[in-house]
């Protein structure tokens, strides 16, 4: 069994990147620099934000986070957006997802400019990556395909087996996944909340990848012999023993799955890591593309 170290592979690639910003630097080039939009005080969100911002400063980016108060309106916001698009220091921004209830989603990453757009969650740049055109692909799936193919994990022909739907993991994962070349080539199936008999799917499968926010969710009855395991979840459980007052867990029953498994990530330290490194990665593209213009 080998674990996917997340935490090794984003530092990896994030000396990668500080190597490029470092050149940029030597060259008295503009560095690449990622605002990130947070509305509402949410716990985790604002420590997924802050995990961003510095990173930024790590690969020696420049960042901009922008807080908005949980009552913002929806005009308010497209306002903001607006500013960003049309501010040529800032080369990428993303929108900390989920948004309060009054903002409909859909149309606030409608709004962003796509050559912006490092989250890849504009309809536009899902499409061209539904349609193998080069684009920004979302961070956490990205990071996965990252993961694979630095460990040569081998996906061709393979069953992949997708738990979730969502539009930021489990929807672009099971296309990528799904797509020409490597990491890639493999046979899908996606699975949901109304998906039946779901043990006898996840058992067929050589890889899967949950991503539904279930603690415990996958269990070693539910895995075959050498399965890849790849976990998404981040679910905040509550434990006084801890300093925190909580613990991170994953969607896998770790303890039991990795005996079986061929390869598994942990929680923390295997895919939050990796979806931050591709979100710089991304930034990084972006400041290359606007470069060029
Ligand atoms: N590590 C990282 O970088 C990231 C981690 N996450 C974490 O990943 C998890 C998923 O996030 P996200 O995709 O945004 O979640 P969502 O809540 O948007 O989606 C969850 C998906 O899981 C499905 N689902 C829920 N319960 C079941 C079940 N019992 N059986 C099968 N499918 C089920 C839902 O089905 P339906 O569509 O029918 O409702 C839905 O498609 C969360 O824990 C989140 O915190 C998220 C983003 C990045
Ligand atoms: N527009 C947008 N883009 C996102 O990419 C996005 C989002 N909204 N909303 C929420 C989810 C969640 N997400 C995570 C990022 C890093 C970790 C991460 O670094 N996790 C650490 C642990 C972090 C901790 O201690 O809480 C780890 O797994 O080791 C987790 C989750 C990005 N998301």
């Amino acid at each position: 069994m080998t674990i996917l170290d997340g935490k090794k592979i984003s530092n990896d690639i994030k000396e990668e990147i500080k190597a490029e910003v470092d050149k940029m630097k030597a060259n008295n080039e503009k560095v690449p620099h990622l605002a990130a939009v947070i509305v509402g005080n949410d716990g985790a969100s604002l420590t997924y934000v802050g995990s961003k911002v510095r990173a930024c400063e790590r690969v020696g980016f420049e960042s901009t986070m922008v807080r908005l108060s949980n009552t913002t309106s929806e005009i308010e916001l497209l306002d903001k957006i607006e500013d960003l698009n049309n501010d040529d220091d800032i080369d990428g921004f993303i929108i900390q997802l989920p948004l309060p209830p009054q903002i409909d989603t859909q149309k606030v990453l409608m709004a962003v400019n796509p050559e912006k757009d490092v989250d890849g969650f504009h309809p536009m740049n899902f499409g061209k990556m539904a349609l193998d055109m080069s684009t920004f692909i979302p961070a956490t799936p990205f990071g996965i395909l990252e993961l694979l193919d630095r460990y040569q994990v081998d996906t061709k022909g393979k069953h992949t087996v997708v738990i979730g739907r969502s539009h930021i993991v489990g929807r672009p994962m099971s296309i990528l996944m799904g797509r020409k070349g490597f990491p890639g080539n493999s046979t899908v199936t996606l699975t949901h909340s109304h998906t039946k008999n779901i043990t006898q799917i996840t058992s067929q499968a050589d890889i899967i990848i949950s991503a539904l926010g279930v603690p415990n969710f996958l269990k070693a009855e539910m895995v075959k012999d050498d399965a890849v395991i790849i976990d998404v979840g981040i679910t905040r459980v509550a434990d006084e023993s801890h300093p925190k007052g909580y613990v991170i867990t994953g969607d896998v029953d770790f303890e039991n799955v990795s005996k079986k498994a061929s390869f598994i990530t942990p929680v923390p330290g295997g895919v939050g890591p990796m979806t931050i490194a591709m979100l710089l990665k991304n930034t990084l593209l972006a400041r290359e593309q606007h470069r060029l213009k």
